[in-house]
């Protein structure tokens, strides 16, 4: 039986967490030390550890036939990939940035600029798009520190909480692009390997669902169910058992994680006691 290839960036931000996401779906995969290939013990899938920038090309030519990697890089390398899915972690943003005393004029602050960057075709396009005259001086890491030592006057690199920019006196004044880490897959998969796919592709869903949601269980007087359960709409509808004591039922549902502090609030207003939030290990719709 043939295996799916999967290439996930060996070290860096991404690694640990696209490890992680396979190990969750249920993947054993043991990875011996600087080993850069490992198969599944229970799962037909080969896993490729790599340098995040060259995993585009390694899709586009069928070395690898899916891929996990910030979607920055993919619209970097602009290859012949398909773009299936969001994987839920890696958020970042593409963003100028100049030092913090400059007076920011507005875009055309930049015209006749030289920018670092390691993003030069992403950069290009940008400013390309807003009638812009710069340089580009184009560096493969540590950006930050372009304006500096006299390199460039100004940088165009990843932000996420901007404590580097800040580190290094600059101010970040131009969102160009939100990115976050995709999966990626080649435009010739086999049916036979498309069918793997499919199958990890569930269970990733599976996975992503259980962390963005949460199984809340709460107790609440009878006379206000009714309004508590608008407020929780669950899978399908919440499960209302009725509690030992007279006049009180117990509630159970399933909520997003980002809205749980607001739904919170309102179910104890509504008289809602003894809520449960508890994690969901795995979600099937
Ligand atoms: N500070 C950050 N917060 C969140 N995501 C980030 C951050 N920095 C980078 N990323 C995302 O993680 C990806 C990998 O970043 P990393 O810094 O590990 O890359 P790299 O140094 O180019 O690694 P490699 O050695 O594999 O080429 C980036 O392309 C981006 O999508
Ligand atoms: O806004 P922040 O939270 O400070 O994150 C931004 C920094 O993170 C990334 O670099 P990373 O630390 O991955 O190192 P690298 O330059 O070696 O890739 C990115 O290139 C920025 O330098
Ligand atoms: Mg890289």
């Amino acid at each position: 039986m043939s295996k799916l290839k999967i290439a996930i960036q060996k070290s860096g931000r991404l690694s640990e967490k696209s490890l992680e996401l396979l190990q969750e779906c249920g993947i054993k995969i043991s990875n011996g030390n600087q080993k850069l290939k490992t198969v599944s013990s229970n799962f037909p899938i080969e896993i490729l550890f790599l340098r995040d920038d060259d995993i585009p090309q390694y899709v586009e030519q069928n070395v690898a036939d899916i891929g996990i990697l910030g979607e920055n890089e993919v619209w970097e390398k602009n290859r012949k990939v398909e773009t299936i899915r969001k994987v839920g972690f890696g958020n970042c943003r593409l963003a100028l940035a100049i030092p913090k005393d400059e007076i920011y004029t507005g875009i055309s602050y930049f015209n006749n600029k030289k920018i670092a960057t390691s993003y030069p075709k992403i950069l290009t396009k940008f400013c390309q798009e807003n009638h812009l005259n710069v340089e580009i001086e184009e560096i493969s890491g540590s950006v930050e520190i372009a304006p500096g030592i006299g390199l460039a006057n100004c940088i165009f690199d990843i932000v996420s909480t901007g404590s580097t920019l800040l580190m290094n006196g600059l101010k970040e004044v131009e969102t160009v692009a939100n990115s976050e880490a995709v999966l990626i897959k080649s435009h010739n998969l086999s049916g036979e390997k498309q069918k793997i796919l499919d199958k990890l592709l569930f269970r990733i869903q599976s996975v992503i669902y259980s962390h963005e949601n949460k199984y809340i269980l709460l107790n609440a007087p009878n006379e206000k169910v009714k309004d508590i359960i608008s407020l929780l709409p669950g899978m399908k509808s919440p499960t209302v058992l009725p509690l030992a004591e007279n006049g009180w039922s117990s509630i159970h549902s399933v909520i997003k994680e980002d809205e749980f502090w607001d739904i919170i609030d309102l179910l104890k207003e509504m008289g809602a006691q003894g809520i449960l939030v508890v994690p969901i290990e795995k979600m099937i719709l």
